[in-house]
């Protein structure tokens, strides 16, 4: 498979060693400063580049006909345009908060857990998430994605940063130098607790799952998630 990164920062050289180690070629390294793009020269674009960049560049390969991968976090206000974008020019596209297979059977469980919680109203849930400090969005992603998989199975309605409200889910994030991602979800009461954790050792997982998604996606048309990628649930 001939792979373009959009990004080549931390997570787009881990991607290049996993495709590199899956046999694929990347064929170009897409950043803010490239002037032209060749998209007959790739089969597949996978995007981990900044919330400010990840639309453009799924815009553009869309256009051109080119099936995208993206990881980028912190865009989502113009997810919905991303998926009419695709739908008009019958494309395939992927987004996820986190392409990790941990994470994604964490996303199950959390929503497992939300529906055996829901009428256990002695129990406030929150959210907390731990990144490294270079992360330019809070929350994280994943915390947001983990976030309405309680809304969409309880009677929470929405999430916000660090403050708590009737029906709201407070989500604390902490950055400390070098974390790669760790996400806990709490239940509390006065007489017990109970968490949930996922914690991200290194990069090699996020990396791994946007090459099997690149490959999922290769001769498909539509809007997926790594659920559908995953075969999960
Ligand atoms: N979904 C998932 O599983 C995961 C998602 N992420 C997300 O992926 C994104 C990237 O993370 P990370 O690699 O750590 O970040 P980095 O800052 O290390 O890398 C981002 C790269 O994007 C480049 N860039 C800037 N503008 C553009 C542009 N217009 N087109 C293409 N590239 C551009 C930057 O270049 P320059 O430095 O020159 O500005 C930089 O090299 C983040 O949003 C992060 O939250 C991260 C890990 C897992
Ligand atoms: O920026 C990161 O590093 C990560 N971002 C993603 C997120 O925002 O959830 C995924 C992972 O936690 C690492």
């Amino acid at each position: 498979m001939r792979i373009a990164l959009f990004g080549y920062g931390r997570m787009g050289k881990m991607i290049e060693q996993a495709a590199l180690n899956r046999n694929h070629t990347i064929v170009a390294k897409i950043d803010i400063d490239t002037k032209e793009i060749d998209f007959s020269s790739f089969d597949v674009a996978i995007d981990f580049s900044m919330p400010t960049a990840a639309y453009g560049n799924i815009t553009k390969c869309l256009e051109n006909n080119i099936p995208i991968i993206s990881g980028t976090t912190g865009w989502l206000e113009n997810y919905e345009n991303a998926v009419a974008l695709c739908k008009e020019k019958e494309g395939a596209f992927i987004y996820a908060s986190n392409f990790s297979l941990g994470v994604n059977v964490f996303f199950e469980l959390n929503e497992y857990l939300a529906k055996m919680m829901k009428s256990l109203k002695q129990y406030n849930v929150s959210m907390e998430e731990i990144h490294h400090t270079q992360k330019l969005d809070a929350p994280s992603g994943t915390a947001i994605t983990l976030a309405e998989g309680v809304i969409n199975n309880s009677d929470y309605t929405k999430w916000k940063l660090d403050e708590s409200g009737t029906n709201q889910i407070p989500i604390t994030a902490k950055r400390i130098e070098a974390v790669p991602g760790t996400h806990t979800v709490f239940y509390d009461s006065e007489i017990d607790s109970i968490e949930i954790k996922h914690t991200a050792h290194n990069r090699e997982g996020f990396a791994l799952g946007a090459v099997i998604a690149a490959e999922w996606i290769i001769g498909k048309k539509g809007i997926f998630t790594m659920k559908d990628v995953l075969n999960l649930g």
